[in-house]
């Protein structure tokens, strides 16, 4: 089965007229636009679905707490309807568990997002993995906390597109897996290890790509996420 890739482009700013008007610029290219932690802390919430517009939200908000803490998060935050939501796997079951409840409970029947559980951020390579203290390598850690995270009530997963194949093997087709850490051909990596383009992204299993320097800084955003699109559908 030929699954569809689509395009997420992150929108990382302290500006609330920029974010405004990147979203415009790679909506009609994009699936979704990403706002996260920079844009929280300096623009607050709210501002988060006034810069959507139309465009499906993805809160990267990267929760990791005690499980009555995140649950009580995610019913704060369930006026903004975002249509994806992260948290880190390494939270644990209970947290992730706790999550999932108050979604099913503070949004409306069939408006939930789909909870994504971050397993090891595309900025980790061995080295840098192991000096957290997991002695494994990237792949069999994001394995391990996929694996938890699915049996949480999780819907998807954030990985690398290095870890599409096995994620694939082990927790089949249902699982929304989503890749940021993703280079076109010839742009710079920046602070991201675990990389792939979007064609060789969408090969290996992608439901999403998520990209945000390679659109927001290019000299034209919108012919950058057009090309990206291109490059999926090609
Ligand atoms: O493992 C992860 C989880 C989240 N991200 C986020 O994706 C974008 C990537 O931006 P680029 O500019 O394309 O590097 C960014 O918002 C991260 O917070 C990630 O990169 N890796």
């Amino acid at each position: 089965m030929k699954r569809h890739t689509g395009l997420i482009v992150a929108l990382d700013t302290q500006d609330v007229a920029q974010a405004r008007a990147w979203a415009g610029a790679v909506g009609p290219a994009a699936g979704a636009v990403k706002l996260g932690l920079e844009f929280a802390y300096s623009a607050g919430l709210d501002a988060m679905a006034e810069v959507a517009g139309g465009v499906p939200l993805f809160l990267d908000l990267k929760l990791h707490d005690i499980p009555n803490t995140v649950g009580s998060a995610v019913r704060a935050l369930s006026h903004l309807r975002p249509r994806l939501l992260t948290l880190h796997a390494s939270g644990g079951r209970a947290m992730m568990e706790a999550a999932r409840k108050a979604c099913d409970e503070a949004f409306p029947e069939g408006e939930r997002p789909a909870l994504l559980a971050v397993t090891v951020l595309t900025s980790l390579d061995d080295q840098a993995l192991a000096e957290t203290g997991v002695n494994d390598t990237p792949r069999n850690q994001v394995l391990r906390l996929g694996k938890l995270a699915v049996s949480s009530g999780m819907d998807g997963l954030v990985c690398s597109a290095h870890e599409l194949s096995p994620l694939r093997d082990a927790l089949g087709d249902a699982p929304l897996l989503v890749t940021p850490g993703i280079r076109p051909a010839g742009s710079q990596a920046g602070d991201q290890k675990r990389i792939m383009t979007p064609a060789q992204a969408r090969d290996a299993g992608a439901d999403w790509i998520v990209v945000g320097r390679p659109v927001t800084q290019a000299a034209d955003p919108a012919e950058a996420a057009r090309a990206i699109a291109a490059e999926l559908a090609g």
